[in-house]
């Protein structure tokens, strides 16, 4: 997936993964990540989603990775919010209180750059991603983070069906993506409601991934 399907995805307005409200998996699992006040939580591949307003709610800083910069204006927009921008190598910052915005590539991020992560909010990220790009993923988000703990929302359903994004995300594959570093838990597994692009079968699965590091660890 490059960045010109993106581009082209949002241009279109096919941008229904976007919500436009807090998700409900995270309104009811969210806790689990039994942030400390201030914490720094990142939002990879975040898009110009409302999941974000929780997060500031709750009186964290909010760390996103977006490509496509129109996105981000318009979240700046909904937040009623006039951001700070700058440019700091490959990326330009979007910076308000307690939100900074990388936008850029999520694959050519560094630690150094995003510091401190307490925690990783991952809804709608890790499936848009074909197989192959997938693992990789997942290597760079913990390189980046020391491992740290996740609520990661999938979906799962027959890939044979149709073709992604989303990508059908299934235990086994979060297991060989998280298993060595974190402890893997399925919190909730439920049928999406109205079906998933026209699949009646298709399931929204939610894991806490407790990291194994014990510095990043949400217990
Ligand atoms: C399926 S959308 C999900 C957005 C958001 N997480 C949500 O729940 O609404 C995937 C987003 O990832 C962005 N994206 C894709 N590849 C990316 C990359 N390599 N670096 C940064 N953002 C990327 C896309 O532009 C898109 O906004």
């Amino acid at each position: 997936m490059k960045a010109e399907f993106w581009q082209e995805l949002w241009e279109s307005e096919q941008t229904g993964f976007h919500e436009g409200q807090v998700n409900r998996m995270l309104l009811k699992y969210g806790e689990l990540l039994n942030l400390k006040e201030n914490s720094r939580v990142l939002l990879p591949l975040c898009g110009k989603t409302h999941d974000i307003f929780y997060f500031l709610g709750k009186g964290h800083h909010v760390i996103g990775v977006e490509l496509y910069e129109p996105a981000i204006t318009a979240l700046f927009e909904a937040l009623k919010v006039k951001p700070n921008i700058s440019r700091e190598g490959a990326f330009t910052l979007y910076r308000a209180t307690n939100l900074t915005i990388y936008v850029g590539d999520f694959f050519t991020i560094t630690k150094a750059e995003l510091e401190n992560i307490d925690a990783i909010y991952d809804r709608a990220a890790l499936v848009a991603l074909p197989e192959a790009m997938r693992r990789k993923y997942s290597e760079h988000l913990n390189a980046i983070t020391n491992a740290a703990s996740q609520l990661l929302i999938c979906f799962e359903y027959e890939q044979s069906q149709m073709e992604g994004p989303p990508f059908s995300v299934s235990a086994d594959m979060v297991t060989s993506y998280y298993g060595n570093s974190h402890k893997v838990e399925l919190q909730a597994r439920q049928l999406v409601m109205g079906g998933l692009k026209g699949l009646d079968e298709a399931v929204e699965s939610v894991w806490l991934l407790n990291s194994l590091n014990s510095e990043k660890s949400v217990c």
